[in-house]
């Protein structure tokens, strides 16, 4: 970017490709860090837009703009409105970003002070978003596999002033969920490769979503299938790092294969966490998921969708929430243990003693391998596998049996840890700390 002259990544795409960018209504993220909801409408009042309360009254030539109803941080602006050069986006306190993709920081709602983890995170929109709404406090610990892509993210978070966020350039599935450094995230935002079915803004196709670059294609043959056992390899990792208590799980595709069917799939195969009330992921939105690859219509309210009829791109989102509380504290007071290399000290209580126990052996069962021997929590590097016991799992009779292993990549464009390639090494590509 350096080298091209250019001040963001938008002024990177051709301008021929920029003007079939105008499908949707343009969305303006604020940056909470940097300012207030209400100071950027008075910018742009200042500048010479009206704020207007109704979306039929949102028109390019009118210079009009809105609040948006569903996401307190987000203003809408009418399909062509030229914002890429505006003082506010260029100087980080607004960011570009479609509505649907807002979604899922809202859905996990991490706290200021909290730490949380962002699994496949570059370019970053979302870890930003994150970071913003945590009022830059606590920590957010955000992976990708794709060193070009991270370094956009860096670039991208240090223009909106994120300094909270650890980057590490490794698969979120060699990420060790009991390592003591991630003892205390709470939050995971769970955006993994898909097959981007749903864009339908060029712009966003080449700045925000979808795999590891290249456009989106229409699924062939097993590709679907392919990446929706990555998909849900990605979300059973997360709920074992044992204080994730809210995740959000998200994809720019329109496939029921890669949206419902995984959540109902991670339901059947678990049962620490749960869907998210309705009323806790975006309830004024009210296009929900469909009661389709497995899921009730109970459980599809409580997912969300949008379509290009909504002035979005496609999108699905879905909250998940554990059930019920992890005894941080044992875990922690193991965790030691095991790292120490020394014998365990003695616990606090007996109940926190047996707590511990059981929360092990919770987390035994759920690590059982597909043969159903234990596979052992304390593994450095535990087997992503999905407990089949349960095997009536709704995203298919036979992707259920043979068990989600997080060995390969499934298809082109999704990332596991790929069988016969070098693993890139895992390392911190930059730590901002407060
Ligand atoms: C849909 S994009 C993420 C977009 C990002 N959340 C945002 O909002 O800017 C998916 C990302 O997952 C990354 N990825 C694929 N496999 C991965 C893996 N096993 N571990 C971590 N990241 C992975 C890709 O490199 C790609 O950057």
């Amino acid at each position: 970017m350096v080298e091209t002259g250019a001040q963001s990544i938008e002024d990177l795409i051709p301008l021929a490709l920029r003007d079939t960018a105008t499908a949707t209504f343009r969305y303006v993220r604020v940056n909470l860090i940097a300012t207030t909801v209400d100071a950027v409408i008075e910018v742009f009042i200042r500048d010479g837009f009206k704020l207007v309360e109704d979306v039929k009254m949102l028109n390019v030539n009118a210079h009009r703009f809105m609040r948006d109803g569903d996401l307190s941080d987000v203003l809408v602006f009418p399909p062509g409105t030229v914002l890429h050069l505006h003082p506010l986006y260029v100087d980080g306190s607004v960011v570009l970003q479609d509505k649907a993709s807002c979604m899922p920081a809202h859905v996990v709602q991490p706290q200021p002070g909290s730490e949380a983890l962002d699994a496949c995170a570059a370019p970053g929109n979302k870890t930003s978003h994150m970071v913003s709404l945590m009022a830059n406090k606590g920590r957010v610990h955000a992976f990708d596999m794709d060193s070009r892509r991270m370094q956009t993210l860096v670039e991208l978070t240090t223009k909106a002033r994120c300094r909270i966020i650890e980057t590490q350039c490794m698969s979120f599935l060699d990420v060790d969920p009991l390592d003591p450094k991630y003892a205390q995230v709470e939050y995971a935002l769970l955006d993994p490769s898909c097959s981007g079915s749903g864009i339908v803004n060029r712009m966003d196709a080449l700045v925000d979503s979808y795999a590891s670059g290249g456009r989106p294609q229409e699924p062939q043959g097993g590709r679907l299938a392919g990446l929706a056992e990555f998909q849900m390899s990605i979300i059973m990792h997360a709920m074992r790092f044992p204080a994730v208590k809210r995740i959000s799980y998200s994809t720019c595709s329109v496939h029921v294969e890669e949206n419902e069917a995984v959540v109902a799939a991670v339901l059947a195969a678990q049962d620490e966490f749960g869907l998210a009330p309705a009323e806790q992921v975006i309830p004024t939105w009210k296009r929900r998921g469909v009661a389709e690859g497995g899921l009730t219509p109970e459980q599809a309210a409580c997912v969300v969708r949008t379509l290009p009829e909504d002035g979005t791109n496609g999108f699905f989102v879905a909250g998940f929430v554990r059930q019920k509380p992890t005894d941080v504290e044992a875990t922690r007071l193991h965790l030691q243990t095991i790292w120490a290399g020394r014998p365990a000290p003695q616990a606090a209580s007996e109940p926190a003693q047996n707590q511990h126990q059981q929360t092990n052996q919770k987390k035994r069962e759920f690590n059982k391998s597909a043969d159903g021997k234990p596979a052992g929590p304390m593994k450095k590097k535990p087997k992503p596998t999905v407990d089949t016991r349960k095997q009536n799992s709704s995203l298919n009779g036979q992707r259920a049996r043979s068990a989600v292993t997080a060995s390969g990549p499934p298809a082109a464009g999704a990332g596991g840890t790929s069988k016969g390639k070098k693993r890139p090494k895992r390392r911190v590509t930059s730590a901002v700390t407060q």
